[in-house]
């Protein structure tokens, strides 16, 4: 395909901008990448992977000419990065992030921009316990989500101009409101995340008990909440730092329906756990019928037409 932009600046190059450095080489969507990367080790791997047309020292010799900028750093540095490259960007350039939180990292941005540039906020639903450049891989958008915020104020042209280099990318694009974003995630995501790492800190703390046990005999559900809980410990502080009030009111229905089904234990009320669970079970079904989980195995459903299955 003919080039989206002719220029793309990643700043940050992680899991996310390497896999989006792939994914736009294999697919022609940028004409240059450029890239940096905070420390000199990291800069210096990116370079042996052959990420980017040209690595350099800084954000700011990063963007210039670009036409496309991506931030791809922790949600807590957003800011920060985009008051360095503010007096370098090309007039007319489109701003992105890949952030996993919405409204602070517009409200964080903003007050950066100049006038002459376009600032169209992201998320991609697609990531993995990892971390660094080492991480990427061009495959990670394929058929994934990509959330794109517009503010009122942004340019139709430039929006579906963006959307055209998500799609090249492997990605699905939907657009939504920061503020519904930030409680969707909560849901999907974050709230999520703070079980798993809580799951495995309970689990850690009995380990000292029983010993190796915990880990010994841990069972595949517990081995994927270590995957979730293996996940990089700066972004997803930054994700609660600047989520607070999404995860915390959906935190506090999960500690709400947590004692209901505490107390269905402790009564012996086996119809109120039955019912609960046919419920999940229906909404993971509904997922994978939908076709929005690729990893899921197809459980009895190539058996049982609809995912039924006889009991
Ligand atoms: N990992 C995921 O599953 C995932 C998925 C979707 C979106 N995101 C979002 O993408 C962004 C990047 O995540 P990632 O997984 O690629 O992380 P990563 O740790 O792999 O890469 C982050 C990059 O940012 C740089 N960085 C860290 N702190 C910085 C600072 N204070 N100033 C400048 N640079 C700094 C690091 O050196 C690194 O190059 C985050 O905002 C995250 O919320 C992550
Ligand atoms: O698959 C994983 O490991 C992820 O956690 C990816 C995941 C998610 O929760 O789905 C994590 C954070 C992002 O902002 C987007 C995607």
């Amino acid at each position: 395909m003919s080039a989206v932009y002719n220029k793309v600046a990643l700043i940050g190059l992680g899991l996310i901008a390497g896999s989006i450095a792939l994914a736009a080489r294999e697919s022609g969507a940028a004409g240059r990448i450029s890239g940096t990367a905070r420390t000199a080790k990291t800069r210096s791997a990116a370079r042996d992977l052959q990420l980017c047309d040209e690595i350099v020292d800084n954000a700011a010799a990063a963007v210039r000419n670009a036409d496309l900028v991506i931030l791809c750093v922790p949600v807590g540095a957003m800011g920060k990065v985009m008051s360095e490259i503010k007096p370098h960007l090309k007039p007319g350039a489109v701003i992105t992030d890949v952030g996993s939180v919405k409204q602070e990292v517009i409200a964080e941005v903003s007050p950066h921009l100049p006038d002459h540039v376009h600032f169209i906020p992201g998320h991609p639903l697609a990531g993995t316990e990892q971390s660094g450049p080492y991480s990427g891989f061009a495959g990670l958008f394929s058929n994934r989500w990509w959330l794109l915020t517009p503010l009122p104020d942004t340019d139709p042209e430039e929006l579906s101009r963006l959307r055209r280099f998500i799609r090249a990318l492997g990605a699905n694009v939907e657009d939504m409101e920061p503020a519904h974003h930030d409680t969707v995630l909560a849901v999907t995501s974050h709230t999520p995340h703070l079980i798993a790492y809580t799951m495995v800190g309970v689990a850690d703390h009995l380990k000292r008990v029983t010993e190796s046990e915990v880990i010994k005999y841990s069972a595949a559900g517990f081995r994927d909440f270590t995957r979730i809980a293996a996940s990089d410990p700066t972004m997803w502080r930054d994700v609660f730092l600047n989520n607070k009030d999404a995860v915390l009111d959906i935190l506090g229905r999960f500690t709400e329906e947590l004692f209901v089904l505490q107390r269905a234990i402790r009564m012996g009320d086996g119809d109120h756990l039955h019912e609960y669970f046919t419920r999940t079970r229906a909404i993971r079904r509904g997922i994978i019928e939908a076709g929005q989980d690729t990893d899921a195995p197809d459980f009895g459903r190539s058996a049982q037409p609809g995912g039924k299955r006889l009991d």
